[in-house]
């Protein structure tokens, strides 16, 4: 056999998932997953594990305690492992020499030092951490530094190309696996080595080796044009909104190029994660590092759109609900940065909050996945509020999306679970304060259906024309009577205030 034991540093999104799925596939291989957090990994050791990823439970299930070990014993499995995988986070950094952009590597430094320092004999060290380019030259500066006789270490850079909420999915048939190495029979043979774990279920084909600093800058690139994607899309959503154009229209007409395809083109109130906004910085600040103050400006509009977009949305909500929001309840539906997780890093409602909060807004929060100590964490951080007090006065969170709805004036939808779809939309109108507001920030909606229950209906990239009850009601008795014509304005530029005719607060 070619490598039995493996040990992977960082049991979070990335490593959890990442070995477990390897274990599944390589019962040959004994994995074991560490971490310094006592607490994570006896969540990993339980029947509730730290993350949401559907399928993952299965998998856990079927290979813990058999090929697969979460243990916080990081010296045993250090010291017994051939090939060491490095998965600890990697945020942007918050403190000193590029503050706010660049990446924190003391986690990947602190990990280099341990290896160092424990290890007997000789280890293949895998780069999984999303690093900036030439990590890898750091990493084994700190270990040759700490030199041992007969111990020898070669590097790697397998980056790892996972999405939160389908993790499993992408694990078992990813689009390719990266591997990146030295160019010397050494570093060749290393690679071959992590070749062989993944040919337990990946075909050879799919698996592309590459120098490591390509293998670096293919990980950082790969994050920047997915989330180029959702900048492009979600500005052309602004020229929609102003003009009448539909951006889905739009998106389903571009993407049928099969030059540009049509994924990743979904716009909405602006992409979170741990990660897209952080890579991205990552790339800027090495950019400017490198002396391309172009090149950088360029990948920065990526995140200044982003900004901008998740602005506009939060704005017009305010203008729609009569330029104020004090004292006025709003309940928010969906926390999570995006479907089936329950992981709030970055995630655009956080955005959203704030700013109807700091206009003294009160919030009613429901989210099938997200922990109450979670969101509230999140909302009275100190990057967020000034007042936590004041937060956890204005903020309820419900377990119950009917609950969290009752007695609003608006509800918003901030992410795109798919149980908001079918919620019996009848009968939340009948609960909330009149005039009853929907803003849609993922298009998930059935818009005209809610128009027609009554609801003043806003979403992202589409001008909805909102009639009044007694419009419908015209139309009901006679289809030929038109709703006002679509070049209403408010005052405020080309958008209708509230997708409002004259007489929708009658
Ligand atoms: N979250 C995601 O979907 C993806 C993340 N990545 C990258 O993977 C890396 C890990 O990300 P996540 O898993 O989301 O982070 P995470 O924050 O969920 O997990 C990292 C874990 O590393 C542990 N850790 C840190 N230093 C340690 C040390 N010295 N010894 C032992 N444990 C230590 C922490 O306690 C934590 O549990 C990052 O570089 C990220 O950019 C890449 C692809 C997808
Ligand atoms: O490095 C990482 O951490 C990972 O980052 C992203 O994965 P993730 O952030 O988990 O989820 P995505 O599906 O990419 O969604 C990111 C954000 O963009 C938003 N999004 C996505 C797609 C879209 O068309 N529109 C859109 O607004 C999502 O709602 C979400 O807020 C990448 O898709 C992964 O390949 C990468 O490994």
């Amino acid at each position: 056999m070619v490598i039995s034991k493996i040990c992977c540093i960082g049991a979070g999104y990335v490593g959890g998932p990442t070995c477990s799925v390897m274990a599944l596939k390589c019962p040959d291989i004994q994995i074991t997953v560490v971490d310094r957090s006592t607490e994570r990994i006896a969540q990993w050791n339980s029947d509730k594990l730290p993350i949401y990823e559907p399928g993952l439970d299965e998998v856990v299930r079927q290979c813990r305690n058999r090929n697969l070990f979460f243990s916080t014993d990081i010296e045993k499995a250090i010291q017994e492992a051939e090939l060491i995988f490095i998965s600890v986070n990697t945020p942007t950094k918050t403190y000193g020499n590029g503050r706010g952009r660049a990446a924190d590597l003391k986690y990947v430094e602190g990990c280099a030092r341990m290896i160092a320092e424990m290890s007997q004999n000789s280890k293949i060290v895998v780069e999984k951490s999303t690093v900036p380019v030439r990590a890898a030259e750091s990493i084994m500066h700190i270990l040759k530094a700490n030199h041992k006789p007969g111990v020898k270490y070669d590097i790697l850079s397998n980056p790892e190309f996972l999405a939160e909420g389908t993790a499993v999915e992408d694990l078992l048939k990813p689009d390719r696996v990266l591997i990146g190495g030295e160019q010397t029979p050494e570093g060749q043979a290393a690679i071959e080595k992590l070749c062989w774990v993944y040919e337990h279920w990946i075909p050879k084909k799919n698996i592309i080796t590459t120098n490591t600093w390509s293998s670096e800058l293919s990980k950082l690139a790969a994050n920047a044009f997915l989330a180029q994607r959702i900048s492009s899309i979600n500005s052309l959503s602004a020229v929609c909104e102003a003009t009448g154009a539909d951006v889905s229209e739009v998106a389903r007409a571009v993407g049928l190029d099969s030059r540009i395809g049509p994924k990743f083109l979904q716009a909405s109130v602006g992409f979170g994660g741990s990660c897209f906004q952080k890579d991205i910085l990552n790339l800027v600040y090495i950019c400017e590092g490198l002396n391309l103050p172009e090149v950088a400006a360029y990948w920065q509009q990526v995140i200044d759109m982003n900004d901008y977009q998740k602005t506009r949305f939060s704005q017009k909500i305010i203008e729609c609900l009569f330029n104020t929001v004090t004292d006025k309840r709003i309940s928010i539906l969906g926390f999570a940065f995006k479907k089936n997780t329950g992981d709030t890093r970055e995630t655009p409602a956080i955005a959203v909050c704030r700013t109807l909060l700091d206009e003294g807004a009160q919030l009613n929060i429901y989210d099938p996945k997200v922990e109450p100590e979670q969101i509230l964490a999140d909302l009275t951080h100190p990057k967020v509020t000034e007042s936590p007090e004041h937060v956890k006065r204005a903020v309820q969170i419900f377990a119950d999306p009917y609950d969290a709805v009752r007695g609003t004036h608006a509800l918003v939808v901030c992410t795109e679970w798919d149980e908001f779809v079918s919620l019996n939309y009848e009968r939340i109108y009948a609960s909330m304060m009149k005039p009853a507001y929907i803003f849609d920030g993922r298009k998930i909606l059935p818009h005209e259906r809610l128009q027609k229950i009554g609801f003043h209906v806003q979403t992202i990239g589409k001008r909805l024309l909102q009639q009044s009850h007694q419009q419908q009601q015209q139309q009901q008795q006679d289809p030929s009577v038109r709703p006002y014509p679509s070049h209403q304005t408010n005052g405020h530029g080309p958008l209708p205030a509230n997708g409002d005719g004259p007489s929708a607060q009658a």
